[in-house]
């Protein structure tokens, strides 16, 4: 089966599930690093592989826009394109073209918006983000959704569910009678909408679940809200969501979020974050956030993390890593990022060993103590 739920906490929801692909089998808690454009920024697959990264996030809105689907069909799908034999989840689109420029315009059809290249316009609809995805090949694709601003009135997120379940329905029957590109299996995620409105998050979840997706996302989150309104909506829809399926947070986060999550029942998680933080000089340690570009590294001998095993800790100091930073060299984005999506994978795979004991709840606080820190 697709997702093997193998053990929920029994002091929290936390589970410890595996996602079975036809790219290889995922373990969840999973954490997924994101690589926009066909590639984890600053690592190859080879780096990816050596931080045992079991999934990788792709985004239809920028390969349609470059190099196109097309071209990557003609290239025998993304995995081949981009030299990555292990799973790839692709998100739809929707919240890139609000996230990338003003919205053009949104109807019943789908969305109309302007290329962030060169101005040219496009429509998304529900088929076409659907036809880029199986052009793709990814292992899990996602439905086309809006994903409502934050804020939003009441009346804007009910317009929009509304929207966003006609369109999930639309995919779902277009997915039903098709077959995979490549020969490998794909599946198709729902996305649950709602804003803070936890009476349309409901009417969201169950619409969905009577469409019957073998995984669900809970989007419109980490779009500004207070996180304590974040973590409530999570909690709220996982209460709803089945039990047997995997849910998956999108965009989620920082370190601390991902366990605040995945103690609310969450299996999925996809960030920039570690990626981005690392071409900035910022990495995360057992002993907390780290700095690197600032002078008190600039004599230390000590690895980022003493406690790490990746490749980064086992070899270079924090005077180098420094040093990379300052002479803008780009090996420093290369380590910094190798650290930073090892730290995020060892983060969720201690979790699962955790959940497995039947101690998550535990674990978390003490760990929490820890990596909230700043290394001074
Ligand atoms: O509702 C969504 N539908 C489709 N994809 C999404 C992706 C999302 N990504 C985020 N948040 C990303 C937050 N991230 C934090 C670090 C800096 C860059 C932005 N919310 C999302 C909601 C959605």
């Amino acid at each position: 089966m697709f997702f093997d739920l193998k053990h929920t906490d029994v002091n929290s929801k936390a589970r410890a599930g595996v996602l079975n692909t036809d790219h290889g089998s995922i373990e969840t808690p999973i954490f997924m690093p994101v690589g926009t454009q066909g590639t984890v920024k600053a690592l190859s697959p080879r780096d990816l592989k050596e931080v045992n990264a079991s999934i990788i996030l792709g985004n239809t809105y920028h390969l349609y826009m470059r190099p196109g689907h097309r071209l990557i069909e003609k290239m025998g799908g993304l995995h081949r394109f981009m030299g990555w034999d292990r799973a790839i989840l692709t998100d739809s689109g929707g919240f890139q073209v609000f996230s990338l420029k003003e919205l053009r315009k949104i109807d019943d059809e789908g969305i109309l918006f302007q290329s962030h290249l060169d101005g040219s316009y496009h429509k998304f609809t529900p088929q076409l983000v659907l036809e880029i995805q199986r052009s793709l090949g990814s292992d899990i694709m996602m439905v086309l959704d809006e994903c409502p601003p934050y804020p939003s009135t009441r009346d804007y997120a009910l317009k929009s569910n509304q929207l966003t379940i006609d369109w999930a329905r639309q995919a779902r029957e277009i997915f039903s009678g098709w077959q995979p590109l490549y020969g490998h299996r794909q599946w198709l995620f729902a996305i649950v909408q709602g804003g803070t409105f936890k009476d349309i998050r409901e009417q969201s979840a169950r619409a969905l679940m009577e469409l019957d997706f073998p995984g669900y996302a809970i989007g419109g989150l980490a779009v500004g809200e207070p996180k304590d309104e974040m973590f409530d909506i999570t909690d709220f829809c996982t209460e709803i969501l089945p039990e047997q399926k995997p849910r998956y947070l999108m965009g989620v986060g920082m370190p601390d979020d991902i366990l605040e999550a995945i103690e609310r029942g969450v299996d999925m998680f996809d960030c920039v974050i570690p990626t981005r933080n690392a071409r900035n000089g910022t990495v995360f340690t057992t002993e907390g956030k780290m700095v690197l570009k600032s002078a008190r590294f600039k004599e230390d001998t000590k690895p980022v993390d003493a406690n790490c095993q990746c490749y980064t800790c086992k070899n270079f100091s924090r005077a180098y890593l420094r040093h990379l930073y300052n002479a803008n060299e780009i090996l420093g984005l290369t380590l910094a990022t190798i650290h930073n999506v090892h730290f995020y994978l060892w983060l969720v795979r201690q979790a699962r060993k955790a959940i497995l004991q039947d101690n998550y709840v535990s674990w978390k606080e003490r760990i929490l103590q820890k990596i909230t820190r700043v290394v001074e």
